[in-house]
């Protein structure tokens, strides 16, 4: 079988079959990814792949290549290529979909199977399936919901599988095929959902709104709870307890980052509003403002911190990556509040174990330190901005002694702050007032 697009998604996908016992190629345009991918390195961080794709290769069952031919003679192919927001509009942009369903159309045959994971705008593959016709392959959407830093786990084990299959025969076929590709993962229980394909790409696009809509919700009220003098993390606990409502993604703090959550809602909102939905696409702009104003918020208690005014204090920010266990930084939640940080006029030194690279590529004129000590060297705030275990676990008073001022922002409430209060640091937070009032009196 084949895989395009080898990044995030389908580059776990493609060991990921492998591992299930196929044959599989995997095509990408970008020559540098494909060079690192054949040599069996994992051109980005995600744990586990890298002895996945060594363990795909020494079977040999799996190789890469720029060269859409590769993909001849496969009957399955995945299409994992991204589908980022386009620029200057909210939109998902098509653009690589259309591209790698023209690259692979000539290599179709009747019967084969495209299977679409990417995440895209609800009716799109009624649009390739048209594109797709004169090949005789059926087009399914099977989306993919694996977590960036569980992507190998996530995509072995996932909580379920989703086909949407146009209906008849052709469908039931290819329902079956995909059966057949995914039946270690069918045989130790995973649930299976067939449907049409509309819901299918909906299915991806719901789930991750209401994942964001779960994260606002609890930031807003963070901003209850600081108006009121509640507390934002033991709301969540206690929210937590009521099975019906769960605990998962009600973390508060700077909110939801990476390549998939913002743009999906964006373009959830876009697409809404091509139906003329309303409803959805006011509920979710609300969604992306609130998320929007949880890094401005982050950047007032910075400036809060530091004594009212930003112009010239050196700020440490701990954590470049838009959540731990991944070097993706695509709207990364961190640097967006350094970045608002600069603008105030602040230095800002940005320390991360594994994002720094792509952080500097995307990010030029923020100050990087890969060792965090070196970057907390003569800082007056500290803040806490991708909860990394190795952050998490700093020594308050190691930090203590480096630093001008001990100030420290905890934007995401992964630090011990009586640990960090005891050695006299002023701790802040989103949406602990009570803590705030208790460090004032
Ligand atoms: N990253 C995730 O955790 C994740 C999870 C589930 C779904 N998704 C969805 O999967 C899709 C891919 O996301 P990603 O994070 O892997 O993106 P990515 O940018 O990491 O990877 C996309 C890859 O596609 C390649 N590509 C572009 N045009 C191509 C073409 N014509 N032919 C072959 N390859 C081409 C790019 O070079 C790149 O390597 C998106 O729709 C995303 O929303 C992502
Ligand atoms: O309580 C929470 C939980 C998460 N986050 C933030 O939300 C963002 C997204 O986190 P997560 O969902 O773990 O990351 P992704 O790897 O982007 O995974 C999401 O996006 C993928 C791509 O579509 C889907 O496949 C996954 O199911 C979906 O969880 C990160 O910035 C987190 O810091 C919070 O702020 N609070």
């Amino acid at each position: 079988m084949s895989v395009l697009g080898c990044g995030y998604l389908g580059a776990v996908h493609a060991a990921a079959l492998a591992r299930l016992g196929h044959d599989v190629v995997g095509v990408d345009v970008d020559a540098d990814r494909v060079a690192a991918l054949s040599a069996g390195r994992a051109p980005f961080y995600e744990p586990d792949l890298a002895r996945l794709l060594a363990e795909g290769r020494a079977a040999g069952r799996l190789r890469f290549t720029t060269d859409p031919a590769g993909a001849a003679g496969c009957d399955v192919h995945f299409l994992c290529v991204g589908t980022p927001q386009r620029a200057g509009g909210g939109e998902a942009d098509l653009r690589h979909l259309d591209e790698a369903v023209s690259a692979l159309a000539p290599v179709l045959r009747p019967g084969d199977v495209v299977a679409g994971k990417s995440t895209v705008p609800v009716g799109t593959a009624a649009r390739v399936a048209d594109r797709l016709a004169p090949t005789g392959a059926t087009l399914v959407w099977n989306p993919e919901f694996l977590r960036e830093g569980h992507a190998v786990a996530d995509t072995l084990r996932p909580d379920r599988l989703v086909y949407g299959v146009p209906s008849g025969p052709a469908g039931s076929d290819a329902a079956a095929r995909l059966d057949e590709v995914y039946g270690p993962l069918l045989a130790a229980g995973v649930p299976r959902v067939v449907t049409d394909r509309a819901t299918a790409e909906l299915a991806k696009v719901a789930a991750n709104a209401f994942l964001a809509t779960k994260i606002s919700f609890m930031n807003a009220m963070a901003e209850v709870c600081e108006a009121s003098g509640a507390d934002a993390v033991e709301l969540a606990g206690t929210m937590a307890h009521d099975p019906r409502i769960g605990g998962a993604y009600l973390h508060p703090g700077l909110g939801f980052g990476g390549g998939c959550l913002p743009k999906d809602v964006r373009a959830c909102v876009a697409r809404a509003r091509e139906l003329g939905v309303g409803s959805a696409t006011t509920f979710l702009e609300e969604v992306d403002a609130i998320n929007e104003r949880a890094a401005a918020h982050a950047a007032r208690l910075v400036r809060v911190a530091c004594g009212g005014d930003l112009l010239g204090a050196r700020v440490v920010v701990l954590g470049a990556a838009f959540k731990p266990g991944s070097d993706d930084v695509r709207s990364s939640p961190s640097l967006a509040l350094a970045e608002r940080l600069v603008d105030a006029g602040a230095q800002v030194v940005v320390t991360d174990p594994q994002a720094l690279a792509l952080a500097q590529a995307s990010h030029p004129r923020l100050g990087y330190q890969p060792d965090v000590e070196d970057a907390a060297r003569g800082a007056d705030v500290v803040v806490l901005a991708t909860e990394w275990d190795v952050y998490r676990h700093l020594d308050p008073v190691v930090i203590g002694a480096l630093v001008r001022r001990r100030h420290v922002v905890d934007a995401r409430h992964a630090l011990d702050h009586d640990a960090w209060r005891r050695a006299g640091w002023s701790v802040h937070a989103l949406g602990r007032a009570r803590e705030a009032v208790g460090r004032t009196a």
